[in-house]
């Protein structure tokens, strides 16, 4: 588990109650999540509420995310809005770091996934791209083609031939790619749509959760991050047929891919895998650097998903 930020109970209870006028009875860390610090706690009338204590973004950078989750609520995307506190505010401070509280949505991952599941993903997803057309807030995407271009210099130091040669052939295919479709469409994206990012109870969609990726890119690498998480046929990181059909179908039923979409979808499949690869072999890197290991950190395989990465580069 990820708990970066160790809070006593006396901490949490002081803090709930001093802002948002809770009586907290208990709260326990959540043993997953990888980038923030998150507690379940308990109010003295039952009601539960999760914690999120910011590690990788700022008071600046987070607060970007109440506003958004509050605009997806109102359109009707199933998310988990952050409570106001008694000043009127959804995101304040602990620790010197951004945090909020919001309530806990109950469900889980979704494990095995079902093609009913990818249909709900795919219908979700094309709904919250909609939603966010005209929203008037923007913000980069601190984990878009830049940012894995200059991760991608720095991790292919450390690889051998065999890896350097992937990562070079799948990322020209994408700059190819987004040259040859100019106008594939953009807005604000979630950015990392994996299973573990929502909550289904049955068949049914509860929540998406974890916004802190969310930023202006390409729709398609937001369809190409969650294809590849909810529609590989694990423990095979090759594509279930079934469930990407599934979960295409959904999508185009609210929102149909353009024709340029269709055709550039394999090249974005393989660099959305790429984009986690680099992202994971970091966070190994920096938890290496920092220290920080054993229980109290989860770290997903890099090799997972360059496996896939090697797959999607054969059309699987
Ligand atoms: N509102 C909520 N209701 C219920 N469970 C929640 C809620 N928010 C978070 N969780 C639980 O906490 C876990 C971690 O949350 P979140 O994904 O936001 O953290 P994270 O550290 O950003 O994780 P990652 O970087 O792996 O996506 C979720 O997978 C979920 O199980
Ligand atoms: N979803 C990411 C972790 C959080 O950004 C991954 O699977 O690597």
């Amino acid at each position: 588990m990820s708990v970066y930020t160790e809070l006593s109970l006396d901490e949490i209870r002081a803090f709930a109650a001093d802002h948002y006028g809770l009586a907290v009875t208990g709260c326990e860390p959540i043993a997953s999540g990888i980038e923030n610090t998150n507690y379940f706690v308990r109010g003295d009338d039952g009601r539960e509420f999760v914690l999120t204590l910011f590690e990788e973004l700022n008071a600046a950078e987070a607060a970007f995310l109440p506003p958004l989750l509050q605009h997806l609520h109102r359109q009707g995307v199933p998310v988990a809005g952050p409570l106001t506190a008694k000043d009127g505010r959804s995101l304040l401070t602990l620790r010197d770091k951004p945090v909020q509280l919001a309530p806990r949505i109950l469900g889980g991952h979704p494990s095995p996934v079902s093609t009913a599941h990818c249909a709900a993903i795919g219908e979700a997803l094309a709904k919250l791209h909609l939603a966010l057309e005209e929203y008037p807030l923007h913000r980069d995407n601190a984990h878009g083609q830049e940012w894995w271009e200059a991760e991608a210099n720095k991790a292919r130091k450390a690889m051998n031939k065999t890896d350097q040669l992937l990562l070079e052939t799948i990322l020209e295919d994408f700059e190819e790619t987004v040259e040859d479709y100019e106008d594939l469409p953009m807005g604000l994206i979630h950015g990392d749509l994996f299973r573990d990012n929502t909550l289904f109870e049955g068949d049914e969609l509860r929540a998406i959760l974890d916004f802190s990726e969310a930023g202006e890119d390409y729709w398609l690498l937001d369809i190409a991050i969650t294809i590849n998480d909810f529609c590989s046929a694990w423990p095979s990181v090759k594509l279930d047929q079934d469930l990407y059909h599934a979960f295409l179908r959904a999508y185009n039923n609210l929102r149909p891919l353009t024709a340029d979409e269709q055709e550039a979808l394999p090249a974005f499949l393989g660099m959305a895998a790429t984009r986690f690869w680099l992202s994971r072999l970091s966070v190994a890197a920096r938890n290496a650097a920092e220290g920080r290991s054993g229980e109290a950190v989860t770290q997903k395989d890099p090799n997972e998903m360059k496996r896939m990465v090697a797959a999607r580069m054969m059309g699987e």
